[in-house]
């Protein structure tokens, strides 16, 4: 073992990163970069509920009906997919990760690609007896959420295989990202046309996708596979493109649950379907293995940039070409 610290009091403050309390007194931070944009991210879960720009407008769609409290997920946000995407093997639904209390990752190893954020948080989840039980693996995941100095939103996962006695094991991954669209009816998502995907809609069976930038207007669940680095998701409305730029996550799911399962979820509203998009990184199609010792890494970076395009005039290439 690394001798990590265990956390033996309140972790201080600083004007970037302030520890405090949430909804129903769950342990909460909060990230100000100095421009004005924020985030915050719950312990439970190291869920991400909450992501400002530096006007102060939400990115993220959080369900009013969200329940902060385990052992339930809190819908909305950027739930952890681990160590199991969906119904894809013998645990419950997406895992366990969004729903075990994380640590404060006091002494976390190096980063090789430092930003120049202060306004950051490592967070850390290792097995448990109750966990191993049902996943008989000891791994350390560690997790960085960090602003940068424009206001992206940043998390890299690591995750290590510490099992002693040499067994590797396999896991498969999703950043379970849900913007928030002023209206799903005018939103475009670019990057992800001619690919393939398994609908879970249908059995998983695989297609492949046509023509142009995908838009809304029924239930959407698709695992898109081999896809680029880099997906933008436009809002004409809110003249807003968010840029999902993405790393070692070949992945992407697209979900929108539209009317009818929208009233069957007791904790989302019945038209909040209008207002969200999940737009996944993910590493699904090929889970991941780890010999003892070895360690995964899968970053995500988020940005919202304004957007002057109208429908039908986007040159998608400017929007996923452009740095
Ligand atoms: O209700 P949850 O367990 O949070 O899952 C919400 C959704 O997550 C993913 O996007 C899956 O592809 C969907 O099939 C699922 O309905």
């Amino acid at each position: 073992m690394s001798g990590e610290k265990e956390k033996t009091s309140a972790p201080s403050s600083s004007p970037y990163v302030e520890f405090c309390k949430g909804v129903n007194g769950l342990d909460k931070v909060i990230l100000r970069e100095s421009r004005g944009s924020s985030a915050e991210v719950y312990l439970y879960g190291a869920h991400v509920t909450s992501w400002k720009n530096d006007h102060g407008e939400e990115l993220l769609f959080l369900s009013s009906k969200a329940v902060f409290k385990p052992p339930k997920a809190i819908r909305g946000g950027i739930p952890i997919c681990f160590p199991q995407f969906g119904g894809l093997g013998t645990l419950d639904q997406h895992g366990f990760a969004r729903n075990r209390l994380w640590s404060i990752d006091d002494d976390p190893p190096p980063f090789p690609t430092n930003t120049l954020s202060k306004a950051f948080v490592d967070l850390i989840l290792k097995t448990s007896e109750e966990d191993s039980k049902n996943w008989p693996h000891n791994f350390e995941y560690r997790l960085r959420i960090a602003l940068g100095p424009g206001g992206d939103l940043m998390l890299t996962s690591r995750i290590r295989n510490t099992n002693s006695e040499g067994k590797p094991f396999s896991f498969t991954f999703a950043y379970h990202t849900y913007f928030s669209v002023s209206d799903i009816s005018e939103v475009r998502v670019e990057g992800l046309e001619t690919l393939d995907y398994l609908d879970n809609l249908q059995n998983k069976e695989r297609f492949t996708e046509q023509g142009d930038a995908l838009t809304f207007e029924s239930e959407v669940d698709k695992i898109y596979l081999s896809t680029p680095t880099k997906i933008a998701i436009i809002d004409h409305e809110k003249k807003r493109t968010f840029v999902v730029r993405k790393d070692g996550l070949p992945d992407a799911v697209v979900w929108n649950p539209w009317d009818k399962k929208a009233k069957a979820m007791a904790d989302f509203g019945d038209d909040e379907y209008k207002h969200m998009l999940c737009v996944e990184a993910a590493a699904i199609e090929k889970p991941i293995t780890l010999k003892p010792g070895e360690e995964w890494k899968g970053r995500l970076e988020l940005s919202a940039v304004p957007s002057s395009y109208c429908s039908g005039q986007l040159d998608p290439q400017r929007v996923l070409l452009g740095s």
